[in-house]
């Protein structure tokens, strides 16, 4: 089912929490609001549930016009064919896992043997099959929040949405039950409205990421291109790109500008510079764009080569498949980088490196949006 939020604005007293929010979301299309604490993810969600009226706008979902500020129209929750999912579970410890999901259909008056039908198969698409009579008050953090989801589904929601549903759990089971639910979102081809405030999650869950900073959406893509093009420095930050140093760029010639950070220059490719770049700048580069060698008298001395500086690593972090160093450049910045195990011996602390850079591979972002 899709869902439409038109020019919505949500104050609480004199604060203005969403200003002119604007989001069209399709059918099945999996939404996810990130931002820092405090931006209006979680507001602008109670919107659409129908949990906060809002000041004014519009809010469609499916055919129904929820709310309309103009014309007083306010539809309440429970009958917004919504379905919730919290960080708190919310479920019933003194129930059993069938009692907690069949719970809404209960005052649905469906017959015993529907209920049934409909409460093992919410349960079997969430793997919680064989824990039906169990006390709820038994289960793990992950199941609970299984149960929840569960208790969301059996109502054949039009569209799911969720309010950090993972934090509450451990770092391992996070990471496996984010991708059961992007596996569950696209196989029963759900509407979802995510909030959350980790960028991992976001990458793993969305079809596109509307990122959101005091109140308003900010830049709306998907993953890849997000993470790609942030538009802001301030939102490279935020997705975890951790090289980030404000610079005065200038032009060397037609293909090439300098970008000139307080203490180390950088060539990067004349395409990479925004046409309208006005105030604050800064350079972001990946951690996994650097190019990390062991230092070798034979090779050109650095400066000959564009990019090409040496330097020694401060820490070297094993991470499995990849290795993450921090590296204080010889008369410069010390700078995060990220290797593949895979792609070249795993060096230590204190070893001398020549770390380069593809000039392509470094990006000239203003730092904020213009006020
Ligand atoms: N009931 C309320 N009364 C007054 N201000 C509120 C109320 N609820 C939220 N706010 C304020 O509105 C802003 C947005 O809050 P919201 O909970 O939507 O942010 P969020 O991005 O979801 O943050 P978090 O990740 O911490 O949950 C915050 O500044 C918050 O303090």
């Amino acid at each position: 089912m899709k869902i439409e939020i038109q020019q919505l604005k949500l104050q609480y007293g004199k604060f203005t929490a969403l200003h002119e929010f604007n989001l069209q979301i399709q059918d099945g299309e999996s939404i996810v609001l990130l931002g820092q604490s405090g931006c209006g993810k979680t507001s602008a969600m109670r919107c659409v549930a129908g949990l906060e009226r809002p000041t004014s706008g519009r809010i469609i979902i499916g055919e129904n016009t929820v709310f309309d500020g103009a014309a007083g129209i306010n539809t309440p929750p429970n009958k917004r064919n919504v379905g919730m999912v919290f960080q708190s579970y919310a479920i019933w410890p003194h129930m059993t896992v069938f009692e907690n999901v069949a719970y809404s259909l209960v005052t649905r008056k469906i017959s015993k043997a529907d209920i049934r039908k409909q409460v093992m198969a919410a349960l079997t698409t969430v793997g919680l099959q064989a824990f039906a009579e169990r006390g709820a008050s038994l289960l793990s953090g992950g199941q609970m929040q299984r149960v929840a989801l569960a208790r969301s589904l059996v109502m054949q929601p039009g569209a799911l949405l969720l309010d950090e549903p993972l934090s509450n759990l451990d770092a391992r089971l996070r990471d496996r039950l984010r991708v059961e639910l992007r596996e569950l979102q696209l196989r029963l081809g759900l509407t979802c409205i995510y909030v959350t405030h980790d960028q991992n999650e976001a990458f793993a869950l969305a079809d596109r990421i509307a990122i959101m900073q005091g109140g308003r959406i900010v830049q709306i893509d998907t993953p890849q291109n997000i993470y790609a093009n942030p538009i802001t420095s301030q939102i490279a930050d935020f997705l975890g790109v951790s090289n980030v140093f404000p610079c005065e760029v200038k032009k060397i010639n037609a293909d090439h500008h300098v970008a000139e950070l307080s203490d180390h220059a950088l060539t990067v490719h004349s395409s990479l510079i925004p046409p309208s770049t006005t105030g604050a700048t800064s350079l972001c580069v990946r951690p996994e764009s650097f190019r990390i060698q062991a230092a070798d008298p034979r090779a050109p001395a650095p400066g000959e080569t564009a990019n090409r500086w040496p330097g020694k690593i401060v820490v070297a972090s094993f991470q499995g498949g990849y290795v993450q160093y921090a590296i204080q450049l010889d008369q410069g910045p010390e700078i995060s980088a990220a290797q593949l195990t895979a792609e070249g011996p795993v060096l230590n602390s204190g070893d001398r490196v020549h770390v380069s850079l593809d000039p392509c591979a470094a990006q000239i972002l203003p730092s904020e949006l213009p006020a």
